[in-house]
């Protein structure tokens, strides 16, 4: 039996109704497969603990996390602290502490779920982020505070390992598609020097990729291209905050932010990588079992595949499409079902669909 030790760090808002359900799926998919099983621990870090505790992370917290092999969290965000106490509290020391550069965050239409747009089905599109360093390196500070001279001042930083690697890692992964197209996004009109290396090095790295066609794209171009000619879009690879704002949108055009999944991973597997949904912690919806649980469901199918765990999570997908398919769609989705009755529905999909193939085993052992 393989057996996974998992670190579930729901944080706050649906962060904790997504987890737990996210967690249900995962037990029974594992039972349901019977070659592997998860070992669950449950990590209280969140804003009420930060409250309480005066942090999120207890001392040592991110080296205790390097024991595990993958970490499922959920959102940070409270009403009652500071958006960029609680960002840099939880989710941003663990990325950057076990160097999970590689954001990935797939976008596609499932069966059943209405797109924004009319040729929604050209949304399929992977977007990496860059997940170390760019705008959210944490690089600046504030001076004179209180003054009318004070300052804030925030510098992105691009590093020639740091591109390079986002670089190829983006291209790895547009080879495995079947379009093998990838679409750099910068905005080195306007910023002339971190935007510049990561145009210069793309086309070096490109050399090596020449399976793969690439084109180019500014970032305030792309937003348009997304919307207006979705098919001509594959792989794309952006800064940190760039594809933080062009997967949101990515999520609406593909339906909601309710069913958008993302990995943030450290590909050489020197340490966890972390499975998130991309959303956050939904203050307008927390706490009403509202929650659209799809997002962190397929969370869960990047985190099997990770694993290894390939039939697990084929499986997972198709149960989770045979419920978009169905209509069992919660509130951001103009459906009208909770975060619980999607749960069931596909727990219910998985239990058939294994049931199926385990009599057809039967009926052709029997024979
Ligand atoms: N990785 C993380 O932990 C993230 C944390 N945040 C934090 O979350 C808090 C709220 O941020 P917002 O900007 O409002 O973004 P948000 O993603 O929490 O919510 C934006 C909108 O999408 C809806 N929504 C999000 N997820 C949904 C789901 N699963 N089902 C149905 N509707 C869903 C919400 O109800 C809301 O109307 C802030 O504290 C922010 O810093 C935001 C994004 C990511
Ligand atoms: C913080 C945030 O918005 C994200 O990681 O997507
Ligand atoms: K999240
Ligand atoms: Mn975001």
């Amino acid at each position: 039996m393989r057996e996974y030790r998992l670190a579930a760090i729901p944080g706050d808002g649906i962060g904790t109704e997504v987890i737990a359900a996210g967690l249900e799926v995962l037990d029974l998919v594992s039972a349901l497969d019977g070659g592997f099983r998860f070992e669950a621990e449950h990590l209280p870090w969140s804003s009420e603990y930060y409250l309480k505790h005066g942090y999120y992370i207890p001392a040592g917290g991110v080296d205790y996390l390097k024991g595990f092999d993958a970490i499922f969290f959920g959102a940070v965000g409270s009403q009652q602290v500071p958006d960029h106490v609680s960002l840099w509290g939880l989710r941003l020391p663990i990325a950057q502490g076990l160097d999970q550069y590689a954001n990935v965050r797939p976008a596609r239409v499932l069966p059943g779920v209405g797109s924004p747009l009319k040729r929604s089905e050209g949304v399929d599109w992977v977007i990496i982020r860059e997940n170390s360093e760019g705008e959210y390196a944490g690089n600046g500070g504030r001076t004179h505070q209180g003054f009318p001279h004070e300052v804030g001042t925030e510098t992105a930083v691009f590093t020639r390992a740091g591109v390079e690697r986002i670089h190829r890692f983006a291209f790895e992964l547009a080879r495995t598609r079947e379009r093998k197209h990838l679409t750099l996004v910068t905005k080195s009109n306007a910023q002339r020097y971190g935007m510049v290396l990561w145009d210069e090095v793309f086309a070096e790295v490109a050399g090596d990729y020449p399976d793969v066609t690439t084109d180019r794209e500014l970032v305030d171009a792309v937003t348009t291209r997304m919307v207006a000619k979705p098919q001509s879009l594959d792989v794309l690879v952006a800064t940190n905050l760039h594809a933080d704002i062009l997967s949101d949108l990515a999520a609406a055009l593909s339906g909601s932010l309710g069913i958008a999944p993302t990995a943030n991973l450290n590909p050489e597997r020197q340490f966890p990588s972390m499975f998130e949904p991309i959303h956050g912690s939904a203050f307008d919806i927390a706490g009403k079992g509202l929650a659209n649980p799809v997002a962190t469901f397929w969370t869960a199918v990047m985190m099997l595949e990770h694993l290894g765990e390939d039939a697990a999570a084929t499986r997972l997908m198709a149960a989770i499409e045979s419920v978009t398919a169905a209509g069992v769609l919660t509130g951001d989705l103009g459906g009208t079902a909770t975060t619980a009755e999607v749960t069931q529905a596909v727990c219910e999909r998985l239990r058939a669909a294994y049931g199926a193939t385990e009599e057809a085993d039967a009926q052709r052992s029997a024979s």
